[in-house]
């Protein structure tokens, strides 16, 4: 009997990125590589970049410098055509039809994902119902993964706060990528959400969807993924594994405001720091 070793391939590499608004160089070369199979996380202060990041991957904006390729090739800068390359998104702000229902919002993720055009739409051919007949039953399929289907007929503005997150992942797995990008999928909700959303998460990677994700919820993170990048002030200072991104000297710098080596800001902290010392010895010279 033989085995089979799965192989790894690259899914994502983005190489040099960099961004500026004006004077404002809000992400700064950056290199990243997801791979099949993987989870990675992407964390960083408030501002850090991470979106600007996420925009650059997905074409909402044309990198200043640097290159992405999806599977060894270079994607377009233009959102549609990298849905269709294989990646989809989510945003740190809910982006739901809010008066279509469940079933319709996943419908909406299918288009990238079906041939059939306008007449064949309006005429009602028989080569549209049958694509419409199948993408019905792919979304219920998904909305059966994501723990939806009993709310297939209800409107999107009605679910509670977390089943909303899961109807934007579900719209996102809707255009069948090979990697989802998830910005913030945790924000706003109970430890019980998060859980859940953990749980999903991993499933979406058994499924064999690569998943990079921007989180704030460190814990979460850590948990989740195989590897984890670190953004501040739009340039990666870390990258590696949870256990050892979590240990290390700058990234605890730079959650904690303490000043590392060569860090930006290191004197004005230096100077809050000194102002703090000082502030207290008066207070407890008062006490005395
Ligand atoms: N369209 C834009 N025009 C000008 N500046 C921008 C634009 N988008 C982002 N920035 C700036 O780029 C920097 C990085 O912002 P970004 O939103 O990417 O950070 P972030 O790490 O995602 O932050 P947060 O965790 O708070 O969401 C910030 O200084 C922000 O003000």
């Amino acid at each position: 009997m033989t085995t089979t070793t799965p192989t790894t391939t690259t899914v994502l590499d983005a190489s040099g990125v960099t961004m500026r608004f004006g004077g404002l160089t809000a992400v700064r070369s950056v290199d990243l590589t997801v791979n099949s199979g993987e989870i990675v996380g992407l964390i960083g202060p408030n501002g850090a970049g991470k979106t600007t990041f996420f925009n650059c991957l997905t074409g909402l904006y044309v990198p200043t410098e640097g290159t992405v390729k999806y599977r060894d090739t270079v994607l377009p800068p233009r959102p549609h055509l990298v849905t269709q390359a294989g990646i989809a998104r989510t945003f740190q702000n809910i982006r739901l039809f809010a008066n279509m229902t469940v079933l319709e919002n996943v419908l909406v993720g299918r288009h990238t994902r079906t041939k059939e055009g306008l007449w064949s739409a309006l005429l009602r051919l028989p080569g549209f119902k049958k694509a419409e007949q199948e993408s019905r039953e792919r979304a219920m399929e998904l909305l059966e993964f994501t723990g939806l289907a009993a709310k297939a007929d209800h409107l999107a503005r009605n679910l509670p706060y977390g089943e909303q997150r899961k109807l934007e992942i579900a719209r996102a797995l809707a255009s069948e990528p090979g990697l989802l990008l998830l910005d913030e999928p945790t924000a706003g909700m109970n430890p019980q959400e998060t859980r859940a959303a953990e749980e999903l998460i991993f499933a979406i990677r058994d499924k064999g969807i690569a998943v990079l994700v921007i989180e704030h919820d460190i814990r979460f993170i850590m948990n989740l993924c195989d590897r984890v990048a670190v953004l501040v002030q739009g340039e990666k200072i870390v990258e590696g594994p949870a256990e050892v991104v979590q240990a290390d000297e700058r990234v605890i710098a730079a959650y904690l405001g303490t000043p590392f080596e060569g860090a930006p800001g290191k004197e004005e902290a230096a100077e809050v720091e000194a102002a703090e010392a000082e502030a207290q010895s008066t207070t407890e010279g008062d006490d005395k």
